[in-house]
């Protein structure tokens, strides 16, 4: 039992994802675990721990923004020995090949802030993922992808702090320098995992667009988004 989180010492896997929405959680749980088991509900941020294809994972809800994030991904590798934490999330598309509901591999993960960047200060520390991880979820994402009619993307992403920004320039400048997707955790997620040596990678699906201002309902950002669940375990365990 963590600050944060409530499960006993043990019923934490050594593979975790991590969607930032808890009812996202508690779906992939049921829809890809087997004998899943509710593992924490503090503060309402579902855990839970099954198994897939016999391996063991728990599905943790880790928040919004990295403030949130880094508490769980801290807890989760110091306290419970995560070693595996492959972040599920929705994320906005910034460029125009880039569609909704397509997916994208993080390959790094820029941003202006995170609760690293106190420790790192004037250093502009390039957060990436996990390579094997990576190159995994790719292969796996491929199959995927072509048997469902949907986009794969690999490349760089923004880590924001702020959902409703206020600096267009920004995103401009990033949409110029090829950055696929916005989001708010991946970046945190990558430093921690540097700094304890755990693999971590972001698998995400694209829920709106910055470019057309389609956007998906709740409902399919929390229970609709299985192909990048199923791209995440299969890297996990490949
Ligand atoms: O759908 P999740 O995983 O929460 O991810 C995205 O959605 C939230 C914003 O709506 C932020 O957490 C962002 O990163
Ligand atoms: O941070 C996020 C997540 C989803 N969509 C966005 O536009 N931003």
């Amino acid at each position: 039992m963590t600050f944060h989180i409530g499960a006993k010492s043990g019923e934490i896997a050594e593979t975790v994802l991590l969607p930032g929405d808890p009812y996202r959680a508690r779906w992939a749980a049921q829809t890809f675990l087997q004998d899943a088991v509710l593992v924490n509900e503090v503060r309402g941020m579902l855990g839970y721990t099954g198994t897939w294809r016999g391996h063991r994972v728990t599905i943790q809800g880790s928040g919004m923004g990295m403030p949130s994030l880094s508490v769980y991904a801290n807890e989760l590798i110091r306290d419970y020995g995560a070693q595996t934490l492959i972040r599920i999330g929705s994320a906005g598309g910034m460029q125009p090949q880039v569609k909704v509901r397509d997916v994208v591999l993080a390959m790094a993960a820029s941003t202006a802030g995170s609760p690293s960047r106190l420790m790192f200060r004037e250093m502009n520390f390039a957060p990436t993922p996990d390579f094997g991880l990576l190159r995994a979820a790719h292969e796996a994402g491929q199959a995927i992808a072509a048997a469902r009619g949907i986009g794969l993307h690999v490349g760089g992403i923004y880590s924001s702090d702020t959902f409703y920004d206020e600096r267009p320039d920004l995103n401009e400048a990033l949409q110029r320098h090829g950055v696929l997707a916005v989001e708010m955790e991946a970046a945190e997620l990558y430093m921690l995992a540097a700094r304890y040596r755990r693999r971590a990678l972001a698998v995400l699906t694209i829920s709106d667009h910055l470019l057309t201002h389609e956007a998906l309902p709740a409902e399919d950002r929390e229970r609709s988004f299985g192909d990048m669940v199923e791209i995440a375990l299969t890297a996990a365990f490949a």
